[in-house]
């Protein structure tokens, strides 16, 4: 589904380049869920903007579904990011001012479907990450690992082709962490949803198929968990 070949992205020029992808090949494929792990700096966050089309390669290739992404225009670009990719990032990135399903059913308004279909995805989504009785929170009255999984549905209401996680975790407790996670794994076991999550904690190894590491740059594993 996913493949990467030589991709490298460096910040600045000179002797201050800074090589944070130094030429990284790896293919993904439809329904594996794939934590990519690795120190602090070793280009998790990169890699993971790259795949989602929110940062540009600075050279390499990078196709999905074999439409060659790195070389596309950038209306294309948008279009696809919009359209076809699921983010789940650290903070949330809710809007306070929103419910739970309106904070979901923002993105299909955009794509052009009705208040009345948006909504009806919103609940759908909300329902899959065990929310629908809360659609008509707010993000303040709702607990981290609840925040997060409303970010999850608004990622999965799109239906994407591939969704990212950039440390969902990151500020969640273990019980928290674990229904994030459960979530995830259900949405893999039984909807066949490809995920790609960035994580620190080991123990996040037993909800994924496949770890790939990074260090400076560089993939140093690749790895299938046994006995997920
Ligand atoms: N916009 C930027 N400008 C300059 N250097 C950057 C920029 N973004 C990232 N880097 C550098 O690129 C390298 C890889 O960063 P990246 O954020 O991908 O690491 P990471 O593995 O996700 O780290 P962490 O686990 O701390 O989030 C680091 O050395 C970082 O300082």
């Amino acid at each position: 589904m996913i493949k990467v070949k030589n991709l490298k992205r460096y910040y600045g020029s000179g002797s201050t380049t800074v090589k944070a992808l130094n030429g990284v090949s790896f293919e993904i494929n439809k329904g594996e869920f794939v934590a990519i792990m690795g120190a602090s700096g070793s280009g998790k966050t990169t890699i993971l903007r790259i795949l989602a089309l929110l940062d540009d390669a600075t050279s390499g290739e990078y196709t999905i579904r074999g439409l060659k992404v790195s070389s596309l225009p950038e209306a294309e670009r948008s279009y696809y990011r919009l359209t076809q990719v699921g983010y789940v990032f650290q903070d949330y990135a809710l809007i306070n001012e929103m419910t739970a399903a309106e904070n979901v059913y923002i993105l299909s308004m955009m794509e052009g479907k009705s208040k009345k279909e948006s909504y009806k995805v919103a609940l759908e989504a909300l329902e899959k990450v065990g929310l629908k009785d809360k659609h008509d929170r707010i993000p303040d009255e709702l607990s981290g690992g609840e925040k997060q999984r409303v970010a999850i549905a608004r990622a999965i209401a799109k239906k994407p082709d591939i969704m990212f996680a950039d440390e969902p975790c990151a500020n969640l407790d273990t019980r928290n962490s674990e229904q994030v996670l459960d979530v995830f794994k259900d949405l893999n076991d039984n909807y066949g949803q490809t995920i790609v999550m960035v994580t620190h904690e080991p123990w996040h190894v037993k909800y994924v198929d496949r770890v790939i590491t990074f260090k400076d740059g560089v993939m140093v594993g690749d790895e299938w968990v046994e006995d997920r």
